[in-house]
């Protein structure tokens, strides 16, 4: 079922408009695996292209939250690139103690961290549908990464701030003074991604604020639409 999609923009699939060889790579690590042709014997699903929606918001606009009803409803995976970092944060990876650093001072990890990170989930992954949580998050991250179409909860600062406050789940980063850091970086440096993504008509943006039945009242429609299959 997944080959009706093979005429919608192939996933990461900007390969003509990279320049730089480390922009090359990190292309590379998200697109060879997963496009690459079939190989005989292997499950007609594994083959496929997978239909990617990415998720942006700012920190505590409910991009988490909503993830895992979408999952549940629309049987998506879910993979969080900050769940994934903060995984190899505690693993004894040699990248540990970097991530944690960057994530205390609420900084953007290096592209090729976090894209080895998802790349890993998507290989190890039976569904071919996904929604990558909090990523791309900088122009950096965002070079050669092409999705089906982006999400994006709008939320007030006030709100954001009061939700990651209350959050309490032991993070480095649910603190006042990087949350306050965490906005500015998302505010310079993540916005103008999902403002790309706006401007090539592949953003669908939802009202972040009320219950999460209300925002995902919202949400629903635009899954519901897509009629996909597994
Ligand atoms: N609509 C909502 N109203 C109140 N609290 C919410 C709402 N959505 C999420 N939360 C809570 O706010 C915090 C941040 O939500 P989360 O989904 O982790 O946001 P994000 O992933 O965008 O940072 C969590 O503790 C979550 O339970
Ligand atoms: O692609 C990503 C996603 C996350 N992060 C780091 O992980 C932190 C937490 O991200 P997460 O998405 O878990 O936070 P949320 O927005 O959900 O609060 C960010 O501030 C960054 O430091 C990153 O560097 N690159
Ligand atoms: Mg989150």
């Amino acid at each position: 079922m997944w080959r009706r999609f093979t005429s919608l923009p192939l996933f990461f699939s900007h390969l003509q408009q990279v320049r730089r060889a480390d922009e090359l790579k990190i292309c590379q690590a998200f697109c060879t695996e997963i496009v690459k042709p079939p190989v005989e014997g292997e499950s007609n699903s594994r083959r496929s292209i997978p239909f990617v929606a990415f998720v942006l918001g700012g920190p505590g606009s409910g991009k988490g939250t909503q993830c895992l009803k979408i999952a549940e409803t629309f049987g998506f995976d879910h993979i969080g690139a900050g769940d994934l970092l903060r995984k190899e944060m505690h693993s004894d990876s040699e990248n540990g103690a970097m991530i944690q650093k960057l994530m205390k001072e609420g900084s953007i990890a290096p592209s090729e961290v976090t894209v080895k990170l998802i790349k890993k989930a998507i290989e190890s992954a039976e569904n071919r549908k996904f929604l990558i949580d909090g990523f791309p998050r900088s122009e950096e991250n965002r070079i050669g990464a092409e999705p089906n179409f982006v999400l994006f909860f709008d939320c007030p600062e006030e709100v954001m701030v009061k939700r990651v406050l209350n959050r309490n789940e032991g993070r480095v980063d649910d603190n006042e003074h990087t949350v306050k850091e965490r906005l500015k970086v998302y505010k310079a440096i993540t916005l103008p991604v999902a403002n790309h993504y706006a401007k090539k008509g592949k953003l669908y943006k939802v009202d972040g604020t009320g219950t999460q039945e209300e925002i995902f009242e919202r949400v629903r429609p635009i899954f519901a639409s897509l009629r996909l299959s597994t």
